[in-house]
């Protein structure tokens, strides 16, 4: 094929016949994935299709975070630090991922939203159980917001799972008080449905590790990709709360919020409080 043509030669081995062979669409499923966007607006707005497959690939986003940080729960369990790092290497780049995404939404006027607004009804993003099972992977458990999932039996039953399974952080915490570290029995032995809060008496062993970070190179990593962790997440929940305040100002939420003033709240969450306390002990 003559290159002035600008066209590229279709190599003579390349597959063309699919009727016995995996195909790309076959393998990935496409027609069913390709088919799940289905707008409700009447007559359809031209912006909900953005609408949706911004949150359905939030989703699948948030699938692949909740399967890694599974694994690196389990890696940690097994006292294997290397790949339950490498796990969340892969977390901390979806993170950024989702939170640089929220600029696509961000071209969604108030006008063009409140044209399909009404047609969402009562669903809202408040009821996301991966979102929900995230948090609570991280350990920000709250037993009331399984509520929403009555209705759901699917959902309740994954987030219950992840609900009454340790989070990353009790596993990490395991694994220092088996590696040696001063981590108080009861921490250890703790409940791991409820929310975690400050433990005073786990700092000064952050405090250890950071003053002679070579000597604890593992938990010094460690404790720097759980800040890491923490921090993408402010970053996507204060994306949300500003996206939100461009397209809907102060409007109660369709989930029966008081909208940007609930999500604001969220800010004030923590997952690892001591590895943020212990910035303040560092040096003089
Ligand atoms: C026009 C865009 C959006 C608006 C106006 C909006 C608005 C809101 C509001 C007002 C809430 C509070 C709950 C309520 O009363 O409804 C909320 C919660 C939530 N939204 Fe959105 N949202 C938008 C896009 C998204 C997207 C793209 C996602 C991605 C999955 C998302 C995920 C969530 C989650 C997870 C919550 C619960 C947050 C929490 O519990 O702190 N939202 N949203
Ligand atoms: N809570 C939003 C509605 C909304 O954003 C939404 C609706 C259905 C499914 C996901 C949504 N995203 C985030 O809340 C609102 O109050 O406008």
């Amino acid at each position: 094929m003559p290159v002035e043509k600008n066209t590229r030669e279709f190599d003579p081995n390349i597959v063309t016949d699919f009727r016995d062979r995996m195909s790309y669409s076959s393998y990935l499923d496409l027609d069913t994935l390709l088919r799940a966007q289905r707008p409700v607006s009447t007559p359809p707005h031209h912006d909900e299709l953005l609408f949706i497959i911004q949150h359905q690939t939030s989703e699948l986003w948030l699938k692949l975070m909740l399967h890694e940080l599974r694994a690196a729960s389990a890696a940690l369990r097994a006292d294997q630090l290397a790949p339950a790092l490498k796990g969340i290497a892969r977390v901390k780049h979806i993170q950024r991922t989702l939170t640089e995404q929220w600029s696509v939404l961000a071209t969604l006027t108030p006008s063009e939203y409140a044209e399909f607004r009404g047609f969402l009804g009562n669903s809202s993003g408040f009821q996301s159980y991966q979102y929900r099972a995230v948090e609570f992977a991280l350990g920000n458990k709250n037993r009331r917001m399984l509520s929403v999932f009555e209705s759901d039996p699917d959902a309740l039953a994954l987030l219950t799972d992840v609900y009454e399974a340790p989070s990353i952080y009790d596993e990490f915490l395991r694994y220092l008080h088996r590696a040696g570290y001063p981590i108080p029995i009861d921490v250890v032995q703790r409940d791991v449905t409820e929310a975690w809060v400050l433990h005073p008496e786990l700092v000064p062993t952050f405090v250890s590790i950071y003053q002679d970070a070579s000597a604890n190179w593992a938990a010094y990593e460690a404790c720097e990709e759980l800040v890491d962790l923490e921090d993408n997440f402010q970053l996507w929940r204060f994306r949300h709360l500003k996206t939100v305040q461009r397209i809907i100002g102060m409007k109660t939420g369709t989930g029966g919020s008081s909208g940007a003033a609930f999500l604001q709240k969220a800010l004030e969450l923590t997952f690892f409080p001591e590895l943020f306390a212990v910035r303040t002990e560092i040096g003089s």
